[in-house]
């Protein structure tokens, strides 16, 4: 067995990755959302708020959203979609892609209702594989058009990175990038910068990006890279002091020890005809690093 299911106090079944190195990921079924990836030495990676919700129908603060058919509000009501906040099922069927011989991986399924097809009037599959190695997290989302006419749909995998200080932090891979600022009506800007830092409220889109970005936390001693495929787009936010304080499941101080980094595919939104399915995928790993032995080289992480 690949996983197995424990039953928390919501009455809501999580499942339990581990691997024979000791990493562990903790997958909730409610948003499909994972929700804890542990390293070897038992670290937390992902950012859960202490004040989040596990309660629908709200969505869960932290962890790792799946935003689907939008992210953000790009027409449809509900922002960043409904799949969050909707109860994911075990997928015993994940053909075509191949059934996973890798021991920690578990497929998941969320399927349009008819609660959902009365606001978005198209029949769907989503699928998520999840896949965990040592120092590793992959996730393979899928849509099919299970209809009969054609649908389009933004999506957006949102990382909530646990870090040391937000304030202390450098991204790499992002820099000389188009982005789309929502703190500025989302006007197109340039990245001036060599790297991104932060000392105050980020809210942006970064358009075409590389395929790798480097996450630079020197007092964790550690770098975690974002590798993406067909997620051609990247969301960059965190709602530092004042913003953190009007959000209800979220710690006025947590802004500090968190920042999001999500693969997305947003300006160029995907286009299925009946029955096609489209594929992303998106890998989380983690770099160690000394910024004092200088062993940490952000051009090897990102072109190495
Ligand atoms: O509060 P939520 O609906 O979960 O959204 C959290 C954040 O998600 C994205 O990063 C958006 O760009 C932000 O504008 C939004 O505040």
């Amino acid at each position: 067995m690949s996983w197995s299911v424990v039953n928390e106090g919501d009455g809501l079944p999580r499942i339990i990755l581990t691997e024979p190195a000791g990493s562990s990921a903790v997958i909730h079924l409610y948003g499909g959302q994972v929700l804890s990836w542990k390293n070897e030495k038992r670290e937390e990676l992902l950012f859960v708020s202490a004040k989040a919700s596990t309660k629908s129908p709200k969505p869960i603060r932290g962890g790792i959203p799946i935003c689907f058919p939008q992210f953000d509000n790009l027409g449809y009501p509900e922002r960043h979609g409904f799949a969050r906040n909707r109860l994911w099922e075990l997928d015993t069927c994940p053909s075509p892609l191949p059934r996973s011989n890798n021991h920690s991986s578990v497929d998941l399924i969320l399927k349009s209702t008819d609660e959902d097809l009365k606001t978005w009037p198209h029949s769907f599959e989503l699928r998520l594989r999840v896949i965990l190695h040592p120092s590793k997290l992959t996730l393979i989302p899928r849509v099919r058009n299970t209809g009969s006419k054609d649908f389009s749909f933004t999506f957006a995998i949102q990382n909530y990175l646990s870090v040391s200080d937000v304030s202390e932090i450098r991204v790499e891979g992002l820099e000389t990038l188009d982005y789309l600022d929502n703190l500025e009506n989302g006007e197109r800007f340039t990245e001036q910068g060599d790297a991104l830092t932060f000392d105050g409220e980020v809210d942006r889109v970064y358009l075409r990006t590389p395929a790798k970005i480097a996450i630079i936390d020197h007092e964790k001693k550690r770098t975690l890279v974002l590798r993406k495929e067909c997620l051609p787009d990247a969301g960059v936010w965190n709602p530092w002091n004042k913003k953190a304080k009007a959000l209800p499941d979220f710690g006025d101080e947590d802004y500090k020890a968190m920042l999001c980094i999500d693969s997305a595919v947003t300006e160029a939104p995907v286009i299925l005809k009946p029955l096609e399915e489209w594929t992303g995928c998106q890998e989380l790993s983690i770099v160690s690093s000394s910024y004092c032995s200088g062993q940490l080289d952000p051009r090897i992480v990102l072109h190495g």
